[in-house]
C-alpha cells in the first residue's frame, strides 16, 4: 500500500515559489529521510501533507485517500519542529502532553484511565523519560522535550510517523537513542518520514534519502 501519494504538486507563497511538479510515493514500511539547504522547503513539503497549507496544483493521498477529505481514521503521528514552549513556566506536566497524543474520547480516558497510564508509562520509557512524568514540560532541557514530544506522537500506536528536525537540541547520545527506537519502530511496520539537518550516519535504519533543492525533491 503507498501510504503516501504526492501527485503532481507544486506551492509558492504570494511571490516565493517553493515546489515545483513534485511527484513521489511513500509505501508502507519505508523510512524516509528528507534533507535539504535552508529555505530549500522542507517544512513546507511537510505543511503540505498536513494540510496546513495547500497546494496550488497537484494533489496527495495518504492511506490511499485524498487528504482534501480530512485525516478521519489516518493514524498519524506528528512531531514539529521546535514544539514546546521555551517559556519555563509553560503549565503542562509531561503526563498532561502525552495524554493529549491519545486518540481516543477523554469519556474513555476517564473509564479506562489505568490503561492509558500504562501506554503512557511505556511510551516515555521507550524515550527514557518515564522519570519526568510529573515534571512540567517547560522545566525540562530542549533535548528532554523533544523526546517527549517524540514519545507523544508513538503513544497513539500511529501507522505514519512524520517528524520535522526532532534532533534540535539534543545530544549525540539522545539522537543515537531516538534512531535506535525510531528504527526498531519500523522494523515493526511504522512507515517513517523525517526532516533532517544533521548527519545522516545515526539513521542506519533508513531505506530512502531525499533531498529539496531548486523546486524538486530529488531521490538519491
Ligand atoms: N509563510 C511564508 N511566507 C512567505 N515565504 C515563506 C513562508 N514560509 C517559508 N517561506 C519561504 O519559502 C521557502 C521554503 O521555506 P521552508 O521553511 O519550507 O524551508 P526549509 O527547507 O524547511 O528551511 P529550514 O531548513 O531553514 O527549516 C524559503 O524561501 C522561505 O523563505
Amino acid at each position: 500500500m503507498n501510504m503516501v501519494e504526492i501527485n503532481d504538486i507544486s506551492f509558492h507563497y504570494a511571490d516565493v515559489p517553493v515546489l515545483e511538479d513534485v511527484n513521489l510515493k511513500i509505501r508502507q514500511g519505508d523510512y524516509v529521510i528528507l534533507t535539504g539547504e535552508n529555505g530549500s522547503g522542507k517544512s513546507t513539503f511537510l505543511k503540505l501533507l498536513l494540510r496546513e497549507l495547500i497546494p496550488q496544483q497537484g494533489s496527495i493521498k495518504m492511506f490511499e485517500k485524498d487528504i482534501s477529505g480530512g485525516f478521519k481514521g489516518m493514524k498519524i503521528g506528528y512531531v514539529p519542529q521546535n514544539s514546546i514552549s521555551k517559556n519555563q513556566n509553560f503549565p503542562a506536566t509531561v503526563e498532561e502532553i502525552m495524554r493529549t497524543g491519545l486518540y481516543e474520547p477523554i469519556w474513555k480516558r476517564g473509564i479506562f484511565g489505568k490503561k492509558y497510564q500504562k501506554k503512557i508509562l511505556e511510551a516515555l520509557s521507550e524515550m527514557e523519560m518515564d522519570s519526568f512524568l510529573t515534571s512540567r514540560i517547560g522545566e525540562l532541557s530542549g533535548g528532554q522535550q523533544q523526546r517527549v514530544m517524540l514519545a507523544r506522537a508513538l503513544v497513539g500506536k500511529p501507522e505514519l510517523l512524520i517528524l520535522d528536525e526532532p534532533t534540535t537540541g539534543m545530544d549525540s547520545v539522545s539522537i543515537q537513542s531516538l534512531c535506535e527506537v525510531l528504527q526498531k519502530r519500523n522494523e515493526k511496520g511504522l512507515t517513517i518520514l523525517m526532516v533532517s539537518h544533521g548527519s545522516l550516519k545515526p539513521y542506519t535504519g533508513a531505506n530512502r534519502f531525499w533531498n529539496a533543492q531548486e523546486g524538486r525533491i530529488i531521490e538519491e
